[in-house]
């Protein structure tokens, strides 16, 4: 088994490369699919997302309202902090669970762990190698913008409810940046997964996750973070 963890602030480019991976026999799992399937009505986790945050964050139809749950979070860290209690154990539980119902079936998978939040929580999996997608905060806030419709001030709420970019760079076996021609980057990854496949891995023992910091106060971020 190689575990390949792709990590990257919102709007970076993970679900294009993951989509590639895929394209070329890595088995994907992705924690933003696992997060979006235990807030299904009838979850146990949903309903106590609605005890925590009230009915408002319910659509008429029983869903869970996304845009109004993020209106809340992504302006309030301590709500955000309590949403990420209550899903990110059960997520790290489906995760488990997940790679070992696949490793039953192909002992020598290539997973690739698709994860935005792997600097911000310090998540405890052994990977053979973290890949970051990158690309400046202010190209992912355009992004944000054009292709998802947000508000200049949603976008960057977003962006600031995560770590800086130079924070997740420092946790990087691989840097892809994500600011180039899709294609370039289409052919990176194509490239490095010939190099999985060949067991040659990039992990370079002078990048210690465990030294990482954990944030940067916004108030100390620079501008290009
Ligand atoms: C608040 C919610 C309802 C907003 O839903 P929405 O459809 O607008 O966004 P979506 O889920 O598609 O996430 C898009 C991106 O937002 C960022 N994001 C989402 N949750 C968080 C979080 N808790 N902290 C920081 N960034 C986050 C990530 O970059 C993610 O890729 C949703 O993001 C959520 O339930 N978040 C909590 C679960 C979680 O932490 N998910 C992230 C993967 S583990
Ligand atoms: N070189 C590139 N590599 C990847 N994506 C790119 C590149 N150039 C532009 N993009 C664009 O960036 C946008 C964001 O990409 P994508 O949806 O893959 O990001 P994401 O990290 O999965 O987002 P989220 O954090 O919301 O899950 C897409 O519109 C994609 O086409």
């Amino acid at each position: 088994m190689t575990t390949i963890a792709l990590t990257g602030g919102i709007a970076s480019g993970k679900t294009t490369i993951s989509n590639r991976l895929r394209e070329l026999g890595a088995v994907i799992i992705d924690a933003d699919e696992i997060a979006r399937e235990i807030v299904q009505p009838g979850k146990r986790v949903l309903r106590e997302i609605v005890d925590r945050f009230g009915q408002e964050i319910l659509n008429d139809d029983g869903t869970l309202n996304r845009k109004a749950l993020a209106d809340i979070v992504f302006n309030d860290d301590d709500e955000l902090r309590a949403l990420n209690d209550l899903t990110h154990p059960e997520i790290r539980r489906i995760t488990r669970e997940r790679i070992e119902t696949t490793l039953i079936d192909d002992p020598d998978a290539i997973f690739v762990h698709d994860i935005p939040l792997l600097a911000e929580n310090r998540s405890n999996y052994d990977y053979d190698e973290i890949w970051v997608a990158d690309a400046p905060a202010e190209v992912r806030r355009e992004r944000l913008m054009e292709d998802r419709g947000m508000s200049a001030e949603e976008a960057q709420a977003r962006i600031d409810a995560q770590v800086s970019d130079e924070e997740r760079r420092m946790i990087a076996d691989v840097v892809i940046d994500t600011t180039r021609p899709i294609s370039d980057t289409i052919e990176h990854i194509d490239e490095m997964f010939v190099r999985l496949r060949l067991g040659d891995f990039a992990a370079s023992d002078e990048v210690s996750y465990d030294t990482a910091p954990i944030t940067v106060p916004k108030e100390e971020r620079t501008s290009e973070d």
